[in-house]
């Protein structure tokens, strides 16, 4: 197993709470990871600190055996973190192959070359992304008119286009049907599978995490207290004591028991 990402006893305090509070994990190459707790249990500040937004109170991040502690977001950004939202940032008075264009204009680092020509550069490129996620045939749309399933989608390959190695999904699914939210997980999972980069996202909807994450973390006032397989989550007597006061989490057969 290659470890892509390694976090050491990562803690966050905004004055006297302990938001995030001396969490280790790690992130293998090739994993599709979920890190879920109830709404306050830090995930977010937990993502905002890996990807640079917020400076740690202590701890260690290192991506690939490098420390990326505290580096801003552009620095981590250039190392091969992306990150999705759950609000989309696509520019709506672009074209779908224009965002992922700049995307790749800006990984490429030609943001400021010839901006007349802008919308010719890495076109095929944007088309191959596209078709990646399934999203080739509305390529010369308006990403103003486009459904909110396929700006996620079209999101995604935005993200791609920075050829990540890790890539943190903040609640890809919020917002979606629940046919949708099934088609995006499968879509990610494949992405993981074939391309062999790592994810770790966070997730309300249950059933989205538990038929397709690889493993789970559950974040609880923000410590860790479980990480493992479904199954093992599953029936961890303090993750159920969280999520349903001792029932049982998660009846449904998953993929990775
Ligand atoms: N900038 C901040 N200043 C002070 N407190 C903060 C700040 N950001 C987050 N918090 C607090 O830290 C705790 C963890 O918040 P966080 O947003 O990380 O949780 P979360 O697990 O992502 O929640 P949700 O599922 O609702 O998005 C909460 O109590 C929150 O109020």
């Amino acid at each position: 197993m290659t470890v892509v990402l390694k976090v050491e006893n990562l803690s966050k305090h905004f004055g006297g709470l302990r938001a995030v509070n001396g969490v280790t994990f790690d992130v293998a190459r090739g994993e599709l990871k979920a890190l879920i707790g109830p709404n306050g249990a830090g995930k977010s500040t937990c993502f905002n600190m890996l990807m640079g937004q917020l400076k740690p109170s202590a701890g260690r991040v290192s991506l690939n055996g490098e420390d990326i502690t505290g580096k801003p977001p552009r620095d981590i950004w250039r190392r091969g973190v992306g990150r999705t939202f759950q609000i989309t940032g696509t520019y709506q008075s672009m074209t779908v192959a224009e965002n992922v264009q700049m995307a790749l204009i800006s990984h490429h680092r030609k943001i400021f070359a010839i901006r007349p020509f802008a919308h010719k550069l890495y076109r095929d490129e944007a088309l191959a992304l596209l078709e990646i996620v399934g999203m080739a045939d509305q390529a010369d749309r308006a990403c103003a008119i486009l459904a909110y399933g396929d700006l996620k989608r079209l999101e995604l390959a935005i993200a791609l286009a920075n050829n990540p190695t890790l890539l943190l999904m903040d609640e890809p699914t919020a917002g979606m049907a629940p046919k949708e939210r099934e088609r995006l997980m499968q879509l990610t999972a494949d992405i993981v599978r074939d391309r062999n980069i790592s994810v770790l996202f966070t997730e309300h909807d249950m059933d989205v995490v538990f038929a397709h994450a690889h493993h789970i973390m559950v974040l609880n006032r923000g410590e860790l207290i479980a990480d493992g397989t479904a199954a093992e989550v599953r029936n961890n007597a303090q993750v159920q004591e969280v999520y349903l006061g001792g029932g049982t989490l998660y009846a449904k057969e998953d993929a990775h028991a």
